[in-house]
């Protein structure tokens, strides 16, 4: 019998199938891993926006995980959307209760049309309850800025902040720099462990069907850890994905469209030193 890693996402849904728990799960998929779900919110979403959104109660999200950790065995774990301070702070108890393997944090904060998914006063309790916990953390550069009180404007910064969002506790650090202002790449800052450092450069594509890199980029990095990859090949794997999801584009609504999970890994990312 094929055993497929099972692997979690604790976070919202889009309607619209383009981010949160539907990108992760579509990722999952491709990447051959089992996927499942604690759902901590729900939108109305599309491709245009985020219209609406309800959080569950702090108590169906404590029972979701419960229903997983007494029958599945979760190899490798991550986070998105998680609402307010209170889901927050739930989500982080279940954390320490129930091992759930490495943790990819991605402190999502607000959706591409500009929706706040994570309240204003609940970026303290990321910062100091749920990054601590973190294999990984991937902000990308407004949620960096957020978590560390610091603007970034060059790659230096991003460098700098890499640290500090170290010293905060996460073991690994990705900094995404989609919203960088690079016109010809899209410059990822990566810092591991144990000091060392690189960049992940792709040819940046001239699209808006962008919405959910975020959310696919950190669901890849928890497929590969489930499989036994080291951090800086899953990061680097991550970043081929979802290099290849932007490249290949589909057209599906009127906004910020979503990617295609069925391209194939972008041969077009270099690595280089830091
Ligand atoms: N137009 C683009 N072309 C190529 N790569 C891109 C482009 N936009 C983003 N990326 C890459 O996609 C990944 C996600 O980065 P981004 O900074 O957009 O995350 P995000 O803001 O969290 O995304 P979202 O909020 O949509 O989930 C990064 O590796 C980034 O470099
Ligand atoms: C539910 C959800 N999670 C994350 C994002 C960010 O991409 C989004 N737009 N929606």
């Amino acid at each position: 019998m094929n055993e497929f890693p099972q692997v979690l996402t604790i976070a919202g849904t889009d309607s619209g199938g383009g981010a949160g728990v539907m990108a992760d799960l579509k990722t999952m998929q491709m990447r051959h891993v089992f996927g499942t779900a604690v759902v901590v919110a729900v939108t109305a979403q599309n491709t245009l926006g985020v219209q609406d959104f309800m959080a569950m109660p702090p108590k169906l999200v404590d029972e979701q995980c419960a229903s997983l950790a007494t029958d599945l065995k979760i190899r490798a774990c991550k986070t998105g959307m998680l609402a307010d301070a209170e889901h927050v702070h739930c989500v982080v108890e279940n954390l320490k209760r129930y091992d759930f393997g490495p943790l990819t944090v991605d402190p999502v904060m607000i959706a591409k049309g500009g929706a706040a998914l994570l309240a204003e006063d609940a970026i303290a309790t990321v910062r100091d309850e749920l990054v601590p916990l973190a294999t990984v953390v991937t902000p990308n550069l407004p949620e960096a800025e957020k978590l560390t009180a610091t603007t970034i404007t060059d790659q230096a910064g991003m460098v700098r902040t890499g640290h500090a969002l170290q010293r905060l506790g996460a073991k690994n650090v990705m900094i995404k720099g989609g919203h960088g202002d690079d016109p010809a790449m899209a410059n990822d800052f990566v810092l591991l462990a144990d000091g060392s450092a690189f960049w992940l450069a792709a040819p940046r594509t001239d699209t808006v069907r962008t919405h959910g890199t975020g959310d696919t980029l950190s669901a890849c990095i928890t497929a590969e850890l489930a499989t036994g990859h080291s951090v800086a090949d899953a990061i680097k794997t991550a970043k081929a994905y979802v290099t290849g999801t932007i490249q290949e584009t589909i057209q599906v609504g009127h906004g910020h469209g979503p990617l295609n999970h069925w391209a194939a890994l972008s041969e077009a990312v270099t690595v280089h030193d830091a």
